[in-house]
């Protein structure tokens, strides 16, 4: 707002005089974050700014993108989610609220559809503004990344996630719907603290589970029928759970399951060509051994298998068997005396010949693994053994650590490059910082392979097609678009993903793939997009990514949008 607009509106008298650009307040914002001495402190900074300037908020999450993912997402958001109800009421500007929450008491309190349709439409983040969101993010907070049951704190991976949306992907902040279902929760912890937000009860049986679910998301469609749903940080069962019940019928997936599963493929990819190129392995020569057996595990085996059949022509059984899937009690077996969930069965071994392995160092004794992913949650579970041994049996060891956030990963970088000497091919789901090797100085710069380069593409995708459902050729296409976006300077230098400063590029690359796909299958609805010849999609994509304004706008520091 210029001098004469404020004078206009009566409102010259209510801020100092000067008229300042975007450019210029960010510098003051930028002096400010960084005056900071802790990531949570930084993470209000940048929670608060959300929520009064939100033009700056994304221009500074955008321009400085590394910097500040750390801050706005992991590992910060999970200290802010353990922390959030000891921080809520400091969050957020007074009257404003950062998120939509439905809570969902377990009795004859319990709202009805049309509590809920009116629950939904209280949320205006934007007041003066029509809301039509187009993307919403939902957890029910029962597996916050590696760190359990959190409830109603659970609330800051929706909004973190929707950031990335906005950041990585040009989506109108005014499109995105952050949502915590507040079922309860099982944390005592949690229930036993005065601060705790949330509703002291414990989580609901499947029954209720199911049905409150399906009340939420037929509210959801009654108000916003259109709406993308992406399902966060649901306990693994649930997950899975929801996914077989919604994929189909309606436009959802599951960022745990699918967009894992896509970005960690393409890693997987880059990694395997690389392997290829310098120490010769056959991609079909590899054996893979999952940590974990969770909904991120089996969400990227079942990806990396699709991968083997499709590209390197292996039948199902034969791709099948290039999986060990380990988990708290051991290597999953068929044979093992106890009843494996469902989602396990399809990867348990049955050619171990009766014997079973507990400790991961006997496991990859036994296997022979040239990968090891690990989706735990158990930090320190990659020992200098295991590193060691992996080491000896491979000239390029691929290690995964992807638990997340950073306190839970199964190794660190620099414990992956120094138990391999060097020698290993990394990934994290949370940025490690770079490894300098202390004799030649040479610098290793770690992947991260976290779904962020995957969701705020593939919704994008998604919200411009307008498929029917989200099938699993468009997952697939937005995992090799991501592969294959790597510049040439970035696979010299041998890395498995694209540098995070190009995320808004790489995510209309993915869109574009998903957009492809969805036409392709004929499930694309959206008529604009049909009308844009096929070359034309890519350009037709950037078009519709919103920007904050440019630089040189002015904008007066109380307008939010
Ligand atoms: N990098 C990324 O983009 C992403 C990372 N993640 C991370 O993946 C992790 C797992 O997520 P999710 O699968 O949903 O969670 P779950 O909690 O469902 O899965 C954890 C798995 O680890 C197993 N486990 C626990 N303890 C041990 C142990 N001592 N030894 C071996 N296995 C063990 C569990 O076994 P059991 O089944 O017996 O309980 C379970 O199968 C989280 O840290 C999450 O943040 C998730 C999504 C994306
Ligand atoms: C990254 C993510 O989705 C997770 O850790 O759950
Ligand atoms: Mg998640």
């Amino acid at each position: 707002m210029d001098t004469a607009q404020r004078a206009r509106l009566g409102l010259n008298a209510l801020s100092p005089s000067r008229v300042e650009t975007l450019a210029i307040q960010k510098r003051r914002a930028m002096r400010q974050l960084r005056s900071k001495s802790s990531l949570l402190e930084k993470y209000i900074f940048m929670a608060q700014m959300r929520t009064t300037q939100t033009h700056l908020f994304y221009k500074i999450v955008i321009e400085e993108l590394e910097e500040l993912a750390p801050v706005i997402y992991t590992p910060t958001v999970g200290t802010a989610c353990l922390e959030y109800s000891n921080m809520y009421p400091f969050l957020a500007a007074p009257g404003v609220s950062d998120g939509l929450y439905l809570t969902y008491p377990n009795s004859a309190a319990a709202p009805t559809t049309s509590d809920l349709v009116s629950m939904i439409k209280q949320y205006q983040p934007f007041p003066n503004e029509i809301y039509q969101p187009e993307i919403a993010v939902i957890s029910d907070g029962s597996r916050i990344l590696g760190l359990g049951d959190l409830g109603v704190n659970g609330i800051g991976i929706p909004i973190g996630k929707l950031q990335l949306y906005v950041a990585g992907a040009g989506i109108d902040p005014r499109k995105t719907l952050p949502i915590i279902l507040d079922l309860g929760t099982n944390n005592d912890k949690f229930l036993e603290d005065e601060f705790y937000l949330g509703l002291r009860q414990r989580r609901p049986d499947e029954q209720q589970f199911y049905e409150s679910v399906e009340k939420v998301i037929q509210s959801i469609h009654q108000v916003y029928p259109d709406i993308l749903i992406q399902f966060e940080d649901w306990s693994s069962e649930h997950a899975f759970g929801l996914l077989e019940k919604y994929q189909k019928k309606m436009l959802c997936f599951n960022d745990d399951i699918q967009g894992t599963g896509a970005v960690i493929l393409s890693g997987v990819i880059n990694a395997i060509r690389r392997v290829q190129k310098e120490s010769g392995v056959e991609p079909q020569g590899h054996r893979v051994v999952f940590y974990g057996a969770g909904s991120a595990a089996i969400g990227v085996a079942r990806q990396i298998q699709e991968y083997f059949q499709i590209e390197h022509g292996l039948t199902e059984e034969q791709a099948r068997q290039l999986f060990w899937i380990v988990d708290s009690k051991g290597l999953v077996t068929v044979d093992r005396g106890d009843k494996l969930a469902q989602h396990k069965t399809y990867y348990a071994r049955n050619d171990n010949q009766g014997q079973q392995y507990k400790s991961l160092l006997d496991i990859v004794e036994y296997v022979k693994p040239t990968v090891l992913i690990g989706l735990s949650s158990i930090p320190g579970a990659f020992t200098e053994q295991v590193l060691r041994r992996l080491a000896a049996l491979n000239e390029q060891p691929i290690v995964f650590p992807l638990s997340n956030p950073a306190t839970q990963a199964e190794c660190t970088f620099e414990q992956a490059m120094q138990a391999t000497e060097h020698r290993v091919i990394f990934a994290s789901g949370t940025a490690f910082p770079a490894f300098t090797e202390p004799l030649t100085q040479k610098r290793h710069i770690p992947g991260q392979g976290n779904n962020m380069y995957i969701f705020p593409g593939l919704g994008l995708g998604a919200v411009l097609a307008k498929p029917t459902y989200i099938s699993d050729g468009m997952i697939y296409a937005a995992a090799k678009a991501l592969a294959d976006s790597l510049s040439q300077d970035e696979i010299q230098q041998g890395w498995l993903y694209p540098t995070l400063t190009r995320i808004r590029q790489v995510s209309a690359i993915v869109a574009t793939a998903v957009c492809h796909e969805a036409i392709t299958e004929n499930l694309a609805q959206s008529a604009h997009l049909l009308a844009v010849p096929k070359d034309d999609i890519l350009p037709y994509v950037v078009k519709h990514m919103w920007a904050p304004h440019s630089l040189d706008a002015l904008a007066s520091s109380s307008s939010r949008i």
